[in-house]
């Protein structure tokens, strides 16, 4: 079903972003999965190269991912306490290993910093009534969106308070659709934020939503998440 899009676009991601991939100060350096792997369709690489032709003046800027949230620490902190041979949990997006199967997505951030947009293919596993994308992906997605948006915003943690989402229309399963997140107001701690999930060509809305985040100190995990 899905088409691979070819190590030339991974070495356009590299060399596109003129970035250097994280400085390896251990064995073990988290994976950027933010990149065309063998689960993309044709459409989604597609948009993928010209989100990032947009992003070549620096008016965007493609977000790396990873698997886990520990993975986004300095690997001197990983090491630091002991993490880095320890996989522990997953984040949510990241948790299907299969490619294509999951979220398969890239989150771009406008030079505003007030900006996200994730391009997103929601693969079958992701299947709520037959043949269409459960409603929670879609906030999962959104959420990450905004999520990212508000990190950006913040430049310190910050926690969803408030989700409120109208779906519009289902979402197919194997879909590429965009979501576009924007900053509408930040008072204090608190972050205001709205977001769009339309298809690539702009031709359908298939969810609004408004979210809240609010800032916090740095969340330290419960003891279950050090097992
Ligand atoms: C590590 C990096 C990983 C990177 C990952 C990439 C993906 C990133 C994306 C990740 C995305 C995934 C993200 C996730 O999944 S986050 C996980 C889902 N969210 C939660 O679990 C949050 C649970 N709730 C809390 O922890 C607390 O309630 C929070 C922290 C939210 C506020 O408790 P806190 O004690 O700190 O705040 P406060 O009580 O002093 O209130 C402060 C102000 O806020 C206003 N207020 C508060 N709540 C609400 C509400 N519900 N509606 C309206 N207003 C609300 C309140 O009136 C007050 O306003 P004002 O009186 O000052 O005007």
């Amino acid at each position: 079903m899905w088409r691979s899009c070819g190590a030339g676009a991974r070495a356009a991601v590299a060399h596109g972003l003129g970035r250097a991939p994280p400085t390896a100060l251990c064995s073990v350096s988290p994976q950027d999965l933010a990149v065309p792997n063998t689960g993309w369709s044709a459409a989604m690489c597609e948009q993928f190269q010209r989100l990032l032709r947009r992003a070549a003046d620096g008016s965007w800027r493609r977000i790396p991912s990873y698997r886990r949230g520990l993975d986004y620490l300095p690997e001197v902190v990983q090491m630091a306490v002991g993490v880095v041979t320890r996989p522990g949990p997953r984040l949510f997006l990241r948790s299907v290993d299969e490619e294509g199967a999951g979220f398969e997505y890239a989150i771009f951030l406008h030079a505003s910093g007030h900006r996200t947009q994730c391009l997103c293919q929601l693969g079958p596993y992701l299947e709520g009534h037959h043949g269409f994308a459960h409603g929670g992906a879609i906030a999962t997605l959104i959420d990450s969106t905004v999520g990212t948006c508000a990190l950006a915003v913040a430049k310190a943690s910050v926690m969803t308070a408030k989700l409120s989402i109208s779906y519009l229309a289902p979402v197919p399963v194997g879909a590429v659709v965009v979501a576009d997140s924007r900053m509408e107001r930040h008072e204090g701690r608190k972050i205001f934020l709205s977001c769009h999930v339309r298809d690539t060509k702009r031709d359908t809305l298939y969810a609004e939503a408004t979210a809240l985040f609010i800032q916090v100190e740095d969340t330290k995990p419960p003891p279950a998440a050090s097992l």
